[in-house]
């Protein structure tokens, strides 16, 4: 068998982030910043996992897998959650203690999770060895967990059969129920990986281009302008786990005081899209200005939601002082900051913002909003895929 590669976006939410796991609208792009995944065919009787970017290389015995869990452990054309029973098993195989917070472990009951269910044939699993590598930063905001699994979903369901990849180029995709499929699979490696994910972050990165989402509603933008950001990693890592319980907690203990902030966050994000469908034929001043303020009210309602971080407001005094708005995007509390760029902001300006933030230690990119959702790369050597994943 010849090995299959698969790759998915990450991505930027432009506003709506938390808000969206209460059924309110968000709005999210995919990011030209990719995961990629290779499985490889072995004969060696295990399945092996290699996690560069979280520094994680484990295997198992397939005899000891088939010995310890009754496969499948979902019917790999209904895409169910874990029950929690299975989790503690998986997590005894993987070798992690049951009261462990750290997110990386997750990433390898995701795989066993989605591996376990889908890629059961005949009640044998296949000996393979399945090497994940992502140019996103990981637990940033940007997505990272979304690109995992959907990697993973694709790669796992092509392996088997259950969705057939079509072209002939160098890259390829699947019909309309295959990603069907696909980010149904996603969205269970995100709920082991995230606990309550609202979808949107597996769906962008299924379908790619930019979204509006509405409780597992998936609306393509069709009228968005291009948009120039500047990304922010402020370095400072968190779990979207913590923070959406969090968000929880505090909805819980005030919810007559969090759902105005939740409503008001969705009215900024329905006002951002009427906004951005005129932006496309009139790219003036008055538009730019709406957009920044929405930005700017955004932010506020992201820090009363307690999901903020002081490195987030520097990004946001910083970039303020050079006359650009900003706010934290994904699941906030460190991670990412986008800011806003005019299409004339000039380039001095973008460098000398780039320079500041240098200083403080953040990396930042300017880039654009929009990519391709999940793909199979028929150039098994393209020199585009990270060099740890040849
Ligand atoms: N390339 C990767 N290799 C292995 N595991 C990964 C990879 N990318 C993401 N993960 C898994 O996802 C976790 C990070 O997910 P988390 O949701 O906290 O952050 P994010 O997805 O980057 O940000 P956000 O959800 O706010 O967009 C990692 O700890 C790991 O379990
Ligand atoms: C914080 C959150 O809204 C976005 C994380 O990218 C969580 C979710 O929607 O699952
Ligand atoms: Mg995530």
């Amino acid at each position: 068998m010849e090995d299959i590669v698969v790759s998915a976006p990450g991505k930027v939410i432009l506003h709506g982030e938390h808000a969206v796991v209460y059924g309110k609208v968000a709005l999210a792009s995919a990011l030209n910043l990719r995961t990629f995944l290779r499985i490889r065919k072995k004969n060696d009787g295990k399945i092996s996992l290699n996690l560069p970017n979280i520094d994680i290389k484990a295997s198992w015995e397939i005899q000891n897998l088939k010995n310890s869990l009754q496969l499948p452990l979902c019917d790999p054309l209904k895409p169910n959650c874990v029950e929690n029973e299975v989790l503690d098993q998986l997590k005894v195989i993987a070798g992690i203690s049951p009261d462990s917070t750290q997110t990386t472990d997750l990433a390898l009951i995701a795989f066993l999770y989605l591996m376990g269910s889908i890629t059961v044939t005949s009640g044998d699993l296949p000996s393979i060895e399945v090497t994940v590598s992502s140019n996103l930063p990981i637990s940033a905001g940007l997505g990272s967990s979304a690109g995992y699994s959907v990697c993973l979903a694709a790669s796992l369901l092509q392996l088997n059969g259950f969705i057939g990849s079509q072209g002939s180029e160098d890259t390829a995709g699947w019909s309309k129920d295959d990603m069907v499929l696909i980010n149904s699979w996603a969205f269970q490696g995100e709920k082991i990986i995230h606990g309550n994910p609202s979808g949107i972050d597996n769906s962008v990165s299924s379908y790619g281009g930019a979204i509006r989402f509405q409780s597992g509603k998936i609306t393509p933008i069709e009228k968005m302008p291009k948009l120039r950001i500047l990304l922010i990693n402020t370095k400072i890592p968190r779990s979207t786990k913590t923070l959406v319980a969090g968000m929880r907690d505090l909805y819980n203990t005030l919810p007559n005081v969090m759902q105005p902030i939740l409503d008001s966050t969705e009215a900024v994000t329905e006002k951002c899209q009427s906004v951005l469908a005129q932006l496309v034929n009139d790219g003036t001043d008055e538009n730019y200005k709406i957009l920044e303020k929405l930005i700017d009210i955004n932010q506020h309602l992201l820090e009363a939601m307690g999901v903020g971080h002081p490195a987030l407001n520097t990004i946001v005094m910083l970039t303020c002082k050079y006359g650009l708005h900003s706010k934290l995007t994904g699941a906030g509390g460190g991670g990412c900051a986008f800011t806003l760029l005019r299409p004339d902001t000039a380039e001095d300006k973008i460098t000398n913002i780039k320079k500041e933030l240098n200083m403080l230690g953040y990396d930042c990119w300017e880039t654009s909003v929009g990519a391709n959702g999940v793909s199979r790369h028929l150039d098994l050597n393209s020199t585009s895929f990270p060099s740890n994943l040849l």
